[in-house]
């Protein structure tokens, strides 16, 4: 194991499967280690310019294999500031003339107290001597007479904010917002936005913040917009960006981009986003295009141009983990209320009237959820998170027949993951795909309506007048609401920062309230679900009086099965008392392309 004392500003050392790196700069002690595979000689510089830990390789070094950097890394501020304790486990691939297939590994930042900072990449984690520039905002009359909006290098976002005495600090993610120095001349940027798989409301106000947000705050003019989602980088025209041409597109639902799904292929779209000299990528859309972004940005990395690449996450069914909701989610339950209240008014006027709603919600029931909650009117909401069964005491024609006699009446919220099971064991399963490789559902609520139908007609001559209505479309396809457009806004210029400050490789999301870089990896690795042994569920069961479905040996076997950490989204932002973190089963996560 060799150790290299490194210079303020470059560094060489003998590549070793250990190597260690102390650096001082003006403000930051930093002590890297590093970890190599290979066995060429290797030189860095180190910079601590953006308060990350910034490795440089020069381009004239060549390399046969990837190596790993900041192994064990030590940040440490110089005057009164914490020591913080950084274990970095990357693979460093720069622009090696002879590129390596490795990917890079998560940054991760381990300080006292069980801190952990899963940071984003950098553009200068692999260029060397990229210049810097001071902010343009700095300059601006709004902005520079905001006192500290410039974020600090160190601030960074708890993922938990419920913490115990003795309980560790926990994951942080760094802080989004503008910073004092940007790695980008406005001049010298040209960005592209892309908009790729369903539909949600708020699109248009992203594509139109991110346009405005580069024009007004940075002085960045060249913004192009990718038609019909990641084929469009390859296969389609592009279209010229300004403020002008993005003025009112956030009063329109979809998105004026155009989205598709399938067709991501990252050879052609990276050369498209090299041979037009695009440096910046902004990337809006679901689990898929975030993975989608993220191979993206590897193979950015790995050819070691400078291009930052930026996703907003977009899920209409909040399926996306850590962030504390989705843009667009506010809207679609809002419109909700509307095809519930239509069901509820029809459910009310016949004798045994059902109204049943279908919402969407491939394998998340958090829209169905919020809009039963919201409604109050709904006697029943099933979700795919929470299996159920039909006949038999403790099921659902119990539950209808029950209601029918105490009310007269019932309104059914349904999500259109939920009881797919069921589906599948009645009727001929059809294992299609949609272009992306997600899953095809049958329609539950077609095949529910007839069994519920088919139960009191024939088993118990009962009469009944069931009215199905389906607005899954219609609540995803409207202009985002007020508070989404807040929302969308601050999303939309939290990922220009990113960007402008040389970041990259990162989704902008929110975590408890406040603004963070997320790394793509934790987007994308698992789904973000409903936890039906948590306090939200048990608030809905409280609300509609349904049953559970769940026998109490169900229970103890969902919480012996679900002994890890739970989603976080909606559900009292993820922080959960320990004796109720029990997640309902895992859905294997499909891998699509
Ligand atoms: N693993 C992957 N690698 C590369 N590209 C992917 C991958 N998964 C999905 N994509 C691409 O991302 C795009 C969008 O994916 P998908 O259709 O699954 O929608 P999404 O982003 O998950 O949005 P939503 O499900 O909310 O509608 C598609 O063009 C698809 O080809
Ligand atoms: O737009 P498509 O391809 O019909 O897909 C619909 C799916 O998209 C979503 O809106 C988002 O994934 C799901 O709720 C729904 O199952
Ligand atoms: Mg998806």
């Amino acid at each position: 194991m060799d150790s290299v004392l490194a210079s303020p500003s470059t560094s060489s050392f003998s590549s070793s499967p250990l190597n260690k790196i102390n650096h001082f700069s003006t403000d930051c002690f930093y002590n890297y280690n590093f970890i190599s595979n290979n066995t060429n000689t290797s030189r860095f510089s180190v910079s601590s310019s953006s308060g990350i830990c910034n490795l440089r390789k020069f381009s004239s070094v060549k390399f046969d294999y990837g190596y790993r950097y900041g192994c064990g890394c030590r940040l440490r501020k110089r005057s009164g500031c914490s020591k913080i304790e950084s274990k970095n486990t990357g693979d460093f691939m720069g622009s090696s003339p002879s590129p390596s297939p490795a990917i890079s590994q998560p940054k991760v930042v381990t300080g006292p107290g069980g801190y952990i900072l899963e940071d984003v990449p950098h553009l200068s984690d692999y260029i060397a001597d990229l210049p810097t520039y001071s902010n343009p905002l700095q300059n601006n009359p709004a902005y520079s007479v905001v006192k500290q909006y410039f974020v600090h290098v160190d601030d960074t976002v708890p993922q938990k904010i419920v913490v115990h005495k003795d309980g560790p600090r926990g994951i942080h993610f760094r802080r989004a917002g503008p910073r004092q120095k940007v790695y980008f001349d406005s001049d010298e940027v040209h960005a592209c936005i892309v908009t790729c798989g369903g539909l949600c409301p708020g699109l248009n106000t992203v594509i139109r913040e991110i346009v405005c947000g580069l024009y007004h705050m940075y002085g960045v003019k060249k913004v192009l917009g990718i038609d019909g989602g990641y084929r469009g980088f390859y296969a389609k025209n592009t279209v010229q960006l300004n403020p002008k041409v993005v003025n009112d597109i956030h009063k329109r639902g979809g998105t004026i981009l155009g989205t598709s799904r399938g067709g991501h292929d990252t050879s052609k779209i990276v050369d498209s986003i090299q041979d037009r000299g695009i440096n910046q990528v902004y990337i809006i859309g679901g689990d898929g295009t975030q993975r989608g972004a993220s191979v993206i940005f590897e193979e950015i990395r790995r050819r070691g141009l400078k291009v930052s690449v930026a996703g907003i996450p977009k899920t209409i069914d909040n399926d996306i983990p850590v962030i504390d909701r989705s843009f667009g989610f506010d809207t679609a339950v809002e419109e909700a209320q509307r095809a519930i209240n239509a069901a509820h008014v029809e459910a009310e006027s016949f004798e045994n009237g059902i109204g049943l709603v279908k919402l969407m919600g491939r394998y998340s029931g958090f829209i169905a959820m919020y809009a039963t909650l919201a409604s109050r009117d709904v006697d029943c909401c099933l979700i795919p998170e929470s299996p159920f069964f039909l006949e038999g005491p403790g099921g659902l024609f119990e539950y209808i027949e029950k209601r029918l006699k105490e009310n007269g009446h019932m309104v059914i919220v349904i999500a259109e993951g939920a009881g797919q099971e069921l589906l599948s064991e009645s009727m001929q399963s059809m294992q299609q795909k949609d272009a992306s490789g997600n899953k095809l559902l049958q329609d539950v609520g077609l095949w529910i309506s007839q069994k519920i139908k088919d139960f009191f007609s024939k088993k118990r001559k009962m009469p009944i007048n069931l009215k199905y209505i389906d607005p899954t479309y219609m609540i995803r396809a409207i202009p985002s609401n007020a508070s989404d457009n807040v929302y969308c806004t601050l999303l939309a210029q939290s990922a220009v920062h990113g960007a402008m400050a040389g970041y990259t490789g990162f989704t902008s999301g929110l975590v408890n309230g406040r603004q963070t870089y997320i790394p793509f990896y934790r987007i994308t690795e698992k789904q973000n679900k409903v936890v039906i042994t948590d306090r939200m569920w048990a608030r809905l069961l409280s609300s509609t009086n349904q049953p559970s479905f769940l026998s109490p040996k169900d229970v103890i076997e969902e919480k012996i099965e679900g002994e890890k950490e739970p989603s976080n989204a909606l559900l009292d932002n993820g922080n959960c008392s320990q004796e109720t973190l029990v997640t309902s089963k895992e859905i294997p996560k499909e891998k699509p392309k």
